[in-house]
């Protein structure tokens, strides 16, 4: 893979906290979160291939293997000398986080896993959107996307938030967000989830219609966790939605 953007902020002296970023979005998606982390850990996070300032997927390493997304962290973790990390992951990249719990539970010290499943959608619609997305360009599907992110609550409160997302999403690289579309098509961990000794926890939006809190409480179900938290009035993005409440949620459990 070629290069990603990770950056890392804080004193080495305290405990890492890395964050991963939904689909068609990048690591400023924890702006709103990250000063206030700051003061307790050492925070690393990332921008998925073709997001935000990560280079572009070659075509040429297409398709992306089950593990093309987990192994970059992970060498990046190691390059850093962090051994153990507290994960927080969003959407795709809480799919990452469960992949971390099955397959690297070493690593973690906790993990928060937000709006996310063990199965994301159907594969058919993954392949199509795939398909959509090349023929067209995420420039013009730009503003049909971004409405799956934010609750109606949101986007009255904040009114730039929808149009900030809409302009990020319409940078992403087209080949790079539809070969991530490719790899949620196949993605299911039905199968791999165990239930889990790491202290986990679940976020979901109460008004998600891309990751609803039904499919979350399967994910709760299957990973035998009993912290899911349900923001209410929020979507798929509790980091930028509701960065008050989401903070809270994470350092209460963190803390325990
Ligand atoms: O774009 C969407 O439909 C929402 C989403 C699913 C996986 C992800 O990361 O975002």
């Amino acid at each position: 893979m070629k290069k990603l953007f990770f950056t890392l902020e804080g004193d080495s002296n305290k405990p890492t906290i890395v964050l991963g970023h939904p689909l068609g979005m990048n690591s400023r998606v924890w702006d709103g979160i990250v000063p206030e982390l700051l003061k307790q850990f050492r925070v690393v996070r990332w921008d998925l291939p073709g997001h935000g300032l990560s280079d572009a997927l070659d075509p040429s390493t297409s398709p992306l293997t089950e593990n093309a997304l987990i192994n970059p962290l992970i060498e990046k973790c190691d390059e850093l000398g962090i051994k153990q990390f507290h994960y927080v992951g969003t959407s795709i990249a809480g799919m990452i986080g469960q992949q971390l719990v099955t397959q690297y539970p070493e690593r973690l010290l906790s993990a928060t896993l937000t709006n996310t499943g063990a199965k994301i959608g159907t594969k058919e619609a993954w392949l199509n959107r795939q398909k959509d997305v090349m023929a067209q360009g995420l420039e013009s599907m730009a503003a049909t996307l971004v409405v799956r992110w934010f609750s109606e609550n949101s986007v009255q409160t904040n009114p730039t938030l929808a149009s900030y997302w809409q302009e990020q999403l319409a940078k992403v690289d087209d080949f790079s967000y539809g070969a991530l579309c490719a790899w949620l098509a196949n993605m299911d961990l039905t199968d791999e989830l165990e239930p889990s000794s790491l202290p986990v926890q679940l976020i979901c939006g109460e008004k998600d219609v891309a990751t609803t809190p039904e499919l979350m409480e399967t994910l709760a179900s299957l990973l035998q966790v009993n912290k899911l938290e349900i923001i209410e009035k929020i979507g798929h993005v509790p980091s930028v939605e509701s960065p008050a409440q989401f903070l809270a949620l994470l350092k209460s459990f963190i803390h325990k």
